[in-house]
């Protein structure tokens, strides 16, 4: 370091004009490693030189016996400014064969430079918190049998015997799907030739942390989040490699490295707001010393207190791309997914779904947080903050425009967007057991809930009663969920006659409130036809969604024909058929 120093007081000496903005704008690299000899690169990045300053700038370097490195180059390379960020699900990044089409779906726009958001690989997910599950009650010599763990072992062993192997595992199993898809992470190693050491470590320290839990016979918040850290550490590593192995320079960051501060919240963390000038320090400071496509792990932050490996959330790779975006300022942000953006409806419930083109952020917002899965429920935020468009789009079908989401857009002709169904919601009727016109009865009630850690969805009020609905997703593990009910409903009981209501859905409608009562006359038309009781319906402040409760084995039901009816019918069709009362229901 003493001839970095050196260096740098020559060159202020030697080069008044520019030694100031070189202290903030210089970074240092080691080049060789006798330590006796340091060698070092001054790298002049975005100093835009004048010939005078470069030619003085050689004169210190020579002097200090450093080398003065492609300082031109560099220049030009970091005043192209990272101009997008672009997170690709596990669906998207799921096999080696995805990754390759992921890279080379990055590389086909020659002109974004993009930061990279990956998730874990298909439903690596999904397997650790079953493997960690499992370890629980295994006992630490059997951990080595757990089907999970060989699933993400297998994944990085590029030898051959190991792929006739499982070929014969696989055809011999009963458990075809976990089968399936250790074939297919083995060949994803092979196919792409990374070398096996990019993830060796992870590999040996998630056994290590399986026999942990096998001993400590436990599985905590702060586990699980450790736990499923390593689906997205190993999956960016994979990537990373593999874009370096085919001339893409790229470079792997883990986001609890990067600045991605968070509340301590195990499984369900927020980003706190140290976080954005964190981020944009550490990837444009990179990114200015020694330009490279950044790969950023989706999903994972660090808790303040704990500085321990937190998680934002199921699908939390969303709201780290949204992160990035804002952090950095960048002109958009690109989600790719399965689908061929947000649909109308659930595919998974309606095939016969819709893209919708166009969408706001509280639409979006709305959206997912009533449940559709296709985006997190707290990604918007810093979209919206940063006012930076979001682009949903297919990486299996990257020709269709799947959907753009902005502050703005027209709603004129807007009626409906999308349904949303959010399904297993515990529904409580609370009747106060004082006289009409009692204060504060409200304020008591949601006081229960905030001393309880729980979250209220939909809420319909009137003088002395509250319907309301619980949020499920705060609610982690299945046992609690009765336990914590337990609870709630004893506490309201000193305030309040109870009456818990299990196994409802709630069904959101998002779109254009400023049309409610076209939305709901045929709303209730379609329900009415399919001899349906709504138990409580709430139009949100947002005006883009109005809520009803519905039991949950009536709900897809009336998903599919609702959608029938708003999206396989004219609008003019619509409001002709409301305003005549000549509707009939789709069903
Ligand atoms: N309204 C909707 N629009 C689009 N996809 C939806 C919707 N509701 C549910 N989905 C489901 O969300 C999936 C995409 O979200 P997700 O699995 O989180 O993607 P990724 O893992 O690629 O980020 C789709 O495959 C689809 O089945
Ligand atoms: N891998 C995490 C985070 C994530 O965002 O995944 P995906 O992008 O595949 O929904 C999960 O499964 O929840």
């Amino acid at each position: 370091m003493a001839n970095a120093l050196q260096f740098c007081a020559t060159v202020q000496a030697a080069s008044p004009v520019f030694s100031k903005r070189m202290h903030c704008q210089s970074s240092w690299h080691r080049q060789s490693s006798p330590p006796l000899n340091y060698n070092y690169k001054f790298v002049a990045t975005s100093l835009v030189l004048s010939k005078r300053s470069r030619r003085s700038l050689k004169v210190s370097c020579e002097a200090a016996n450093v080398d003065l490195l492609e300082t031109n180059k560099i220049d030009k390379e970091a005043e192209k400014k990272i101009t997008c960020v672009m997170k690709f699900g596990g669906s998207s990044v799921a096999s080696a064969e995805r990754m390759r089409e992921v890279a080379e779906l990055i590389l086909s726009f020659p002109n974004e430079r993009p930061v990279i958001v990956l998730s874990a690989m298909g439903k690596t997910t999904n397997k650790l918190l079953l493997a960690g599950e499992k370890a629980v009650c295994c006992g630490v010599t059997n951990v080595d049998s757990i089907e999970e763990l060989g699933f993400i072992k297998e994944l990085h062993k590029a030898v051959r015997i190991l792929i006739l192997a499982s070929f014969l595992f696989y055809y011999c199993s009963t458990n075809h799907k976990i089968q399936l898809i250790i074939f297919c992470h083995i060949r994803t190693v092979k196919e792409l030739e990374v070398d096996e050491s990019v993830i060796a470590k992870h590999l040996e320290e998630l056994e290590q942390l399986l026999k942990g839990i096998a001993m400590m016979k436990e599985l905590t918040p702060r586990t699980k989040d450790y736990l499923v850290s390593f689906g997205e550490c190993m999956s960016t590593r994979i990537f990373a490699a593999y874009m370096n192995k085919i001339g893409a320079k790229a470079r792997q960051y883990d986001a609890f490295e990067i600045g991605f501060i968070t509340t301590d919240d195990f499984t369900n963390a927020d980003i706190l707001e140290a976080t954005y000038p964190a981020v944009a320090k550490s990837l444009l400071g990179d990114w200015i010393s020694d330009p490279a496509i950044p790969i950023v792990t989706g999903f994972l932050g660090k808790g303040w207190r704990s500085c321990a490996i937190t998680t934002l959330g199921r699908g939390g790779s969303d709201l780290t791309a949204t992160t990035i975006g804002k952090a950095l300022g960048l002109s958009e942000i690109q989600v790719w997914k399965d689908v061929d953006g947000v649909l109308t409806c659930d595919p998974n419930i309606y095939p016969h779904a819709e893209p919708v083109p166009y969408l706001t952020f509280d639409e979006a917002a709305e959206l997912a947080y009533f449940g559709a899965q296709v985006l997190h429920p707290q990604s918007m935020r810093p979209a919206r903050e940063g006012d930076i468009p979001v682009r949903v789009k297919n990486s299996y079908n990257p020709n269709a425009p799947g959907t753009l989401i902005t502050r703005a857009r027209d709603m004129s002709k807007a009626v409906l967007t999308s349904i949303v169904l959010k399904r297993n919601v515990t529904m409580l009727d609370i009747v106060s057991t004082r006289m009409l016109g009692q204060f504060g009865f409200l304020a008591k009630v949601f006081s229960t809930f905030e001393d309880l850690g729980i979250s209220v969805d939909v809420v319909a009020t009137s003088e002395v009663s509250i319907s309301l609905t619980l949020d499920p997703s705060k609610l982690w593990s299945r046992e609690l969920i009765q336990q914590e009910l337990d609870h709630v409903v004893e506490e309201l009981e000193k305030i309040a006659v109870v009456n818990l209501l299990q196994h409802r859905s709630i069904i959101s409608l998002i779109g254009n409130v400023q049309r409610s009562s076209l939305i709901l006359e045929k709303a209730f038309h379609v329900l009415r036809t399919l001899g349906v009781n709504v138990q409580m319906i709430s139009q949100g402040a947002s005006k883009v969604n109005i809520s009803l409760i519905v039991n949950d084995d009536e709900a897809e039901q009336c998903v599919k024909s609702l959608h029938k009816a708003f999206f396989e019918t004219d609008i003019s069709e619509l409001e002709w058929e409301c305003v005549s009362g000549n509707g009939s229901a789709s069903t």
